[in-house]
């Protein structure tokens, strides 16, 4: 049971790392200054994140992964998304986010025949979240292993309308939570729409162009005041508690909005401050393809 994904902590005064144990700190270290992101513990040996985090001439060793246990893993290898490209629409579009996600890969690159080998150890501090369309996340539903299938997934934890979710960011040395409502169905044309109101967007034509079909949305204030992200929130977590089991749907990628200097939120979110997430059921094969050989058992 050790491996039960998605379990945390719910007594009130919990520590926050005990409350979500998946969360871990990315830097990658720079000359020009250290670049910080955030991931989540998928396996043993595989973080996700988002694929913006890197850059093309980053190596393994400028990056350094901090559980909440505050360990440091190596980083062997960081597999980016292959349709990831932030430059596939300059010049018109100076930077664009689709397909935003990768996976960082923590061993030991010189592991000695026999050594220990470098991987998560897992605690009440560090613990996997659960990924959809696998054996993991089909137990946390409390569903029969046998006869779920992935669309069964999509259709309980992406239902139509507004969809309560949150990410986790740092308050003050704290993990906190921070609650939005993913906007599916009639929603999303209205969340998406505000993605031109972001100034490198200002003169697309089509929300089409810069929001594809891999991306889910949040944020804004109506018809609730949703929380926002930050830059450095980038990687991290979108998550949906299913009666107190958590579930990954999405990898924190961009906003429209930049309501944080130096990682200071301001206090009021705005209608325009929406968000885009990687969405996990869009990129299934990629992950597997990855996760797998980690024991991940996908559907
Ligand atoms: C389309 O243009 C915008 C893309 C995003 N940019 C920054 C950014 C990134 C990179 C990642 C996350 C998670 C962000 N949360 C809020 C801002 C923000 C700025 C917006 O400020 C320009």
């Amino acid at each position: 049971a050790m491996n039960m994904c998605g379990m945390a902590k719910e007594y009130d005064d919990a520590p926050s790392e005990e409350k979500n144990p998946w969360i871990v700190s990315i830097s990658i270290i720079r000359e020009g200054g250290v670049e910080k992101c955030k991931g989540a513990v998928l396996t043993p040996h595989f973080i996700l994140t988002a694929a913006h985090c890197f850059n093309i001439d980053d190596q393994a060793h400028q990056i350094k992964v901090e559980t909440n246990d505050r360990k440091r893993y190596k980083v062997i290898n960081v597999i980016s998304h292959p349709n990831y490209n932030v430059n596939a629409k300059k010049p018109k579009i100076a930077e664009f986010y689709d397909y935003d996600i990768a996976l960082v890969e923590i061993g030991d690159m010189n592991k000695k025949p026999g050594g220990k080998e470098e991987k998560i150890e897992f605690s009440s501090k560090v613990r996997p979240i659960c990924i959809p369309c696998t054996e993991g996340t089909t137990r946390a539903l409390r569903k029969k292993v046998a006869q779920t299938t992935c669309d069964e997934h999509e259709a309980t934890l992406l239902k139509w309308g507004l969809v309560e979710a949150m990410f986790i960011t740092q308050e003050d040395n704290q993990l906190t939570r921070k609650d939005v409502t993913i906007k599916t169905g009639d929603q999303k044309p209205v969340c998406n729409r505000d993605a031109l109101k972001a100034p490198l967007y200002a003169d697309v034509k089509d929300v089409n162009e810069v929001v594809t079909d891999r991306f889910l949305c949040t944020g804004g204030t109506e018809p609730h005041v949703n929380a926002f992200t930050c830059k450095g929130d980038s990687g991290g977590p979108l998550v949906i508690n299913h009666r107190q089991r958590y579930i990954q749907v999405g990898v924190i990628s961009w906003g429209v909005t930049n309501l944080c200097l130096n990682n200071i939120r301001q206090p009021f979110a705005k209608a325009e401050s929406r968000d885009f997430h990687t969405n996990l059921f869009k990129v299934l094969p990629w992950l597997e393809s990855k996760l797998k050989e980690d024991g991940l058992g996908f559907l």
